[in-house]
C-alpha cells in the first residue's frame, strides 16, 4: 500500500545516478570530437535522466480516478509547484530537457558569466517567477566547478524568497560540492560525475571543456 503522502527530504544531498545510459552518453558529451549538435542532444538527453532523480522527492498524494473500469486510487503530484531556472548561458542547453518532463514548470533566468582571471561570477540578468517562494526551484547549470556562480545563483533565487532549491549538473568538481554544501547545505545536488578536481584556470578535470562554447559552438 502506498503512503497516502510522500515528502523527503533534499538536504544536502549529492545524488549521482549510477546508471549506463548516463555513463555511456557523458563519456560522448565529454568527447573533443562531439560535434555542436551532437553536444547538445546529449545535454538535452542527459537533463532528462537527471530530472528524473532529481524530483524522485517531490511530493505526491492519493488521489481517486476512475479508470473504463472501475474507480482506483491512484497519484498526482501535490505541494509546491516548480520554477525551472537555469543559469545563463550553458544552464539554457538543459532547459528543454526539464520542460518535457515537468510541461507546466515556471521558468526564471539567471544570466551569470564567471571572470576568467578572479573566477568570481559576473550577475547581467535576472528575471524570475512573481512566485517563486511558494514553489520548488530547480537550478540548471552543466558545470559545478569552483562553484562560485551556482552559490550565487542560490543566494539570488534565495533573496527573491525560495526557500526549496535543488541544482541538477552535469559535472561537478569537489570543491564545487563542498562550497554549495557550506554555504547552502539545504541545497540538493543531482550530478552525473565528480570529477577529479580542478586545473589550475579553475576548470574542471577531465571534465569536457566550456559547456556554454561547446553548446554552443562559440570559441
Ligand atoms: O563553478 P564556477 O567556477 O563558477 O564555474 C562554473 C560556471 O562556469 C560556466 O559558465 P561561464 O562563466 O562559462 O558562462 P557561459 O555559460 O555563458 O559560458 C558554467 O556554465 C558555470 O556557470
Ligand atoms: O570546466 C569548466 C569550468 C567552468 N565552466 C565550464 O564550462 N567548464
Ligand atoms: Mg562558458
Amino acid at each position: 500500500m502506498p503512503p497516502a503522502s510522500t515528502s523527503a527530504s533534499t538536504t544536502g544531498v549529492v545524488v549521482e545516478p549510477d546508471h549506463p545510459l548516463v555513463r555511456h552518453k557523458l563519456g560522448l558529451l565529454r568527447d573533443v570530437t562531439t560535434t555542436t549538435q551532437m553536444f547538445r542532444q546529449l545535454v538535452n538527453e542527459l537533463t532528462l535522466l537527471l530530472t528524473y532523480e532529481a524530483t524522485k522527492t517531490l511530493a505526491d498524494e492519493e488521489v481517486e480516478i476512475e479508470t473504463p473500469l472501475e474507480r482506483m486510487a491512484a497519484r498526482r503530484i501535490s505541494g509546491k509547484k516548480v520554477a525551472v531556472c537555469p543559469i545563463l548561458r550553458a544552464g539554457m542547453g538543459m532547459l528543454d530537457g526539464v520542460l518535457s518532463l515537468i510541461p507546466g514548470a515556471r521558468v526564471g533566468f539567471i544570466g551569470m558569466y564567471r571572470d576568467e582571471e578572479t573566477l568570481q561570477p559576473i550577475e547581467y540578468f535576472v528575471k524570475l517567477p512573481n512566485d517563486i517562494a511558494d514553489r520548488d526551484v530547480i537550478l540548471l547549470d552543466p558545470m559545478l566547478a569552483t562553484g562560485n556562480s551556482t552559490a550565487a545563483a542560490v543566494a539570488t533565487v534565495k533573496a527573491a524568497g525560495a526557500t526549496s532549491v535543488r541544482l541538477i549538473a552535469l559535472i561537478a568538481a569537489p570543491e564545487g560540492i563542498e562550497r554549495i554544501h557550506r554555504d547552502h547545505p539545504d541545497v540538493a545536488i543531482v550530478v552525473a560525475a565528480v570529477d577529479r578536481g580542478l586545473n589550475e584556470k579553475g576548470f574542471i578535470v577531465p571534465g569536457l571543456g566550456d559547456a556554454g562554447d561547446r553548446l554552443y559552438g562559440t570559441k
